[in-house]
């Protein structure tokens, strides 16, 4: 059982903290938003993610998870301290390293015993010694020591409890064999993989994590934007070429471009860390720029059915940028909404989730529906921007006979082309074959 106090209730704290109290330490989480640690005192969970509320309770019923606002109390509480603040990207690209700077000064002050702190923040390599240096030069006492370690975080939005109790590696990387064995031990419970490496190793390997897999999405969606010019089926190509174990099945999904607090900003962080130390990573400002475009394609086949849209009512289902998260941030329906609104379209839209997150992103012009079938009402066209369970399940024949137009423009490739046909939708997907039913077969047609 260890004490520890992760600094900073975002997703990563509250759930990678929850999760350790689950697996039996004593933690205290603890963040300098006030309201935020308020409604968790009370129960409540600022973010909404499957499971959360469940595993916060029964954690804090059993006396091992502490909420606090009290940031120096609980550092001197602890022997671990984990930092979990956020590194958003700053105007520049680079990521904006203020939390972190703030929250080592902080420790500094409230540097009463030996303690190992810990970066779970995504951050650039080099942050761990620059935490090292601010920490000393804050520290009252100089004979009180500590180690610094780096321990980023993989788990996702909507899947983010499973990922952390059955993560696929800890990373943990350091300058003391002695801190990075007591780390290594934090995760015994998960019986993971344990990778013990030096410190700026271990910042790198989370941003080529992430910047990889942001390549894997762009290099797909590049591939289906040629199959649509080609006839093949982007969908077939991903499972034909995921067969290969050195290519492997995950993260080949097409679609309309990655977003999220994470991707978007740790490519352009990435890039910017190649250029300051001399490297023009033409590679992933390519990445960048495939995503970035990718919203696009999904207009122009709107453009491409109405030539100018504007006046047309359009039904968007899907706003946050992934499934199961209430999260806006970076979601490509930012783009697309933006873009219709400009264009004069009347926007009506649907999530399940994150319609209240949406309100202070979106345009005012936008209608928020309480249901797919409020949304698709009298519509020209539908268009889908998240795979909720609930859109890539809904009612097609229902849908079908709302719509003013049989017209559905799917960003996520939620069905298939012949049920597609067999409901008589001009039916337009990413990376595959338009269908065009009987009834549409001179399709472009003036409607
Ligand atoms: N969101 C994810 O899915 C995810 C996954 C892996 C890694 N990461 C990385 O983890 C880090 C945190 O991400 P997040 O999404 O949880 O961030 P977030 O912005 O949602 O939350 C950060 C929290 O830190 C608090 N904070 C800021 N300064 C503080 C201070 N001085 N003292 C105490 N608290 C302070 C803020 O009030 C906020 O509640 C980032 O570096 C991110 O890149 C995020
Ligand atoms: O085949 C795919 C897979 C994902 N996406 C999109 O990519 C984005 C990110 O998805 P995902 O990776 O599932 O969600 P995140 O919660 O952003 O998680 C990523 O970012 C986190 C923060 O760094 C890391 O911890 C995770 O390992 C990493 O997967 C979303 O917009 C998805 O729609 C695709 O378009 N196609």
């Amino acid at each position: 059982m260890h004490n520890i106090t992760v600094i900073g209730t975002g997703y990563v704290g509250l759930v990678s903290g929850t999760c350790f109290a689950e697996m039996g330490n004593r933690i205290i989480c603890c963040d300098v938003n006030k309201d935020k640690i308020a409604m968790l005192q009370n129960g409540e969970i600022p973010i909404y993610e499957p499971g959360l509320k469940e595993l916060v309770a029964k954690n804090v019923a059993e006396n091992r998870l502490f909420f606090t606002s009290e940031v120096g109390e609980a550092i001197e509480d602890s022997d671990i301290i984990y930092i979990a603040v956020g590194t958003p990207m700053a105007e520049n690209g680079e990521a904006d390293m203020r939390y972190v700077k703030e929250v080592a000064k902080t420790i500094g002050k409230h540097l009463n015993t030996y303690k190992i702190i810990v970066n779970k923040s995504t951050v650039p390599v080099g942050t761990g010694e620059l935490v090292r240096t601010i920490v000393a030069n804050n520290r009252v006492n100089e004979r009180i020591h500590f180690d610094i370690v780096s321990n980023p975080e993989f788990l996702r939005e909507g899947s983010a409890i499973a990922d952390c109790m059955n993560m696929d590696r800890a990373v943990i990387g350091a300058t003391s064999d002695k801190a990075a064995k007591v780390i290594a031990k934090l995760h015994e419970p998960l019986q993971t993989k344990i990778f013990i490496t030096d410190l700026q190793s271990a910042e790198m390997i989370k941003y080529a994590a992430n910047a990889f897999l942001a390549t894997k999405i762009s290099f797909i969606n590049a591939i289906a934007n040629l199959c649509e010019r080609v006839g093949a089926d982007v969908t077939q190509v991903s499972e034909g070429m995921g067969m290969d174990s050195r290519i492997g099945g995950k993260f080949l999904q097409a679609g309309i471009g990655y977003g999220g607090s994470c991707f978007p900003k740790d490519t352009f962080a990435l890039a910017h860390m190649a250029d300051q130390a001399g490297y023009d990573f033409t590679l992933l400002k390519s990445v960048i720029a495939t995503n970035e475009a990718q919203p696009y394609v999904m207009l122009k086949k709107l453009q491409d059915l109405f030539g100018d849209y504007a006046g047309r009512r359009i039904a968007v289902l899907g706003l946050a940028f992934k499934p199961n998260t209430d999260d806006m941030r970076c979601a490509p329906s930012l783009v697309i909404i933006d873009e219709l609104v400009k264009k004069g379209a009347v926007v009506q839209a649907y999530d399940p989730i994150a319609i209240p997150n949406a309100r202070a992103l979106l345009p005012a012009e936008v209608t928020y529906c309480d249901s797919v079938e409020a949304a698709v009402t009298d519509c020209d066209v539908c268009l889908i921007l998240t795979e909720w369970d609930e859109i890539a399940g809904m009612d097609l024949a229902s849908v079908r006979k709302l719509l003013k137009y049989p017209f559905l423009i799917d960003g996520r490739n939620c069905f298939s082309l012949q049920e597609m046909y067999e409901h008589g939708f001009v039916y337009h997907s990413v990376g595959r074959p338009a269908v065009l039913t009987a009834r549409s077969e001179s399709h472009p047609v003036n409607y």
